[in-house]
């Protein structure tokens, strides 16, 4: 193995493990830390954890776990994947999971660049945007678990660790590989890059040639490949048909668009935050009622944040999420029982859910449906599909185009 990522969701799991796969890379996404060895001929290894806001020491041994998994399995740089709008609070995890991985490989200085153009994600002068918008207006202020309020990375960065925080200006990016290595403090640090264009991640990608451990998006990894001799290619997909499910519980502004458009097309149902902390909502009827439509239905919590603060106000943050979590997780246990084999999800809690009930060890990387979104395949026979989507990436008819896919060939 030649790159090993540890993931903080399982939505920026497939994220980067698309991003390795179109760079040439030969890919798996593992669903937490493997307990046989990884396949000789992998070049990079994505485990995909639930640590974006497990309680800090939990997240912590998570992925040093992971990170040591990788390295046994000859990975020679750690990736930490994080979301491209940098969630987090100021406890972290970023900050204290990137300390103990850094202690654990052995590396003072660490690359740090959430940057993804292609869905919008720039950083420039140090700070996050999403499109024309500072992360801190973008939405994402109002997220349900980490609310961004804040668009200097640096500062940031600078509240969840005792590490120095330093910074490489764009100007000294737009100079080439030799120009970013040169602007790399010699002392302990991480160090926030600028990013606006994939050009660019390319050029980080270059610098970090002999970096040991990156942290950011998906974009960080789109220099790696090429490194290691690897040529782009397009993952294959042998269609998977039959009768398919769309489990939304992201909040995010693009989810809720793509709920609005699905429900204009297909029979949907919400899914109320009262009644799933109540354990009232009845699993075996709403699976019974899914399976029996014949256009895939759409089964959602997706809220705005008026309703989404409600529910929290009135039932406790935590409470809320996981016990939606635990409805998703359940539905989808007792949808695949009863045949369903197309699955989309919106929302990396969520998905974390999902793909933990239904209990795979490894995912196949698959063809891209949308930036960041790859077609997946379950392990086993009868063949059932997977996608697993960010909150905020797709276009309005995203649930429809990942349906559609699976069933093609390409
Ligand atoms: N109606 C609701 N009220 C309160 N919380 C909700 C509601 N619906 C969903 N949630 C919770 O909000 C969280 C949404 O997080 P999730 O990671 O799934 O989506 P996201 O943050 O939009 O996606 P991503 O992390 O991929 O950007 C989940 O924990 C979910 O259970
Ligand atoms: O980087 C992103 O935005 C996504 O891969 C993600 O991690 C959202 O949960």
């Amino acid at each position: 193995m030649k790159i090993g990522v540890v993931a903080d969701d399982f939505t920026g799991a497939s994220d980067i493990g698309l991003t390795l796969a179109e760079g040439g890379f030969r890919v798996s996404q593992f669903i937490g830390v493997p307990d046989v060895p990884a396949e000789a001929a992998l070049d990079a290894g994505v485990i995909a954890l639930k640590s974006r806001t497990a309680p800090v020491a939990e997240a912590v041994a998570q992925s040093v776990a992971a990170c040591d998994w990788l390295l046994a399995q000859g990975a020679q740089q750690i990736v930490l994947k994080v979301c491209s709008t940098f969630d987090s609070t100021p406890h972290g995890n970023i900050g204290p999971v990137l300390e103990a991985l850094a202690e654990r490989i052995g590396e003072d200085q660490v690359l740090v660049c959430p940057a993804f153009p292609e869905n919008g994600r720039s950083v420039y002068q140090g700070h996050l945007f999403v499109a024309d918008r500072l992360l801190s207006e973008s939405g994402m202020q109002n997220h349900p678990l980490t609310p961004m309020t804040d668009p200097d990375l640096r500062r940031v960065l600078a509240a969840q660790t005792g590490w120095d925080i330093a910074h490489v200006p764009a100007l000294s990016v737009w100079q080439g590989a030799a120009a970013i290595q040169a602007a790399i403090p010699e002392a302990r640090a991480m160090v926030i890059v600028d990013a606006v264009r994939d050009e660019d991640l390319r050029v980080i990608g270059q610098a970090a040639r002999n970096r040991r451990l990156l942290c950011g998006g998906s974009g960080i990894a789109i220099g790696l490949p090429s490194n290691f001799g690897a040529r782009p290619a397009a993952p294959s997909w042998e269609p998977v048909d039959g009768p398919g499910i769309v489990l939304s519980g992201s909040c995010s502004i693009a989810t809720r668009g793509q709920v609005e458009t699905y429900a204009a097309q297909a029979p949907s149902l919400q899914i109320e935050a009262e009644a799933a902390v109540a354990g009232e909502v009845d699993i075996d009827a709403l699976a019974d009622w899914a399976v029996a439509q014949t256009t895939p239905p759409l089964l959602f919590s997706s809220a705005d944040p008026d309703e989404v603060r409600a529910a929290q106000r009135a039932l406790g943050q935590e409470r809320v999420a996981e016990a939606i979590e635990a409805v998703f997780a359940r539905l989808a246990q007792a949808l695949v029982a009863r045949g369903t084999s197309r699955i989309v999800v919106a929302g990396g809690e969520t998905s974390g859910a999902v793909v933990a009930a239904l209990g795979p060890q490894v995912l196949e990387i698959g063809p891209r449906i949308a930036p960041g979104v790859p077609l997946m395949r379950l392990p086993g026979q009868p063949a059932r599909a997977l996608a697993l989507k960010s909150g905020n990436f797709g276009g309005p008819d995203f649930f429809s185009r990942a349906l559609d896919l699976m069933a093609a060939s390409s």
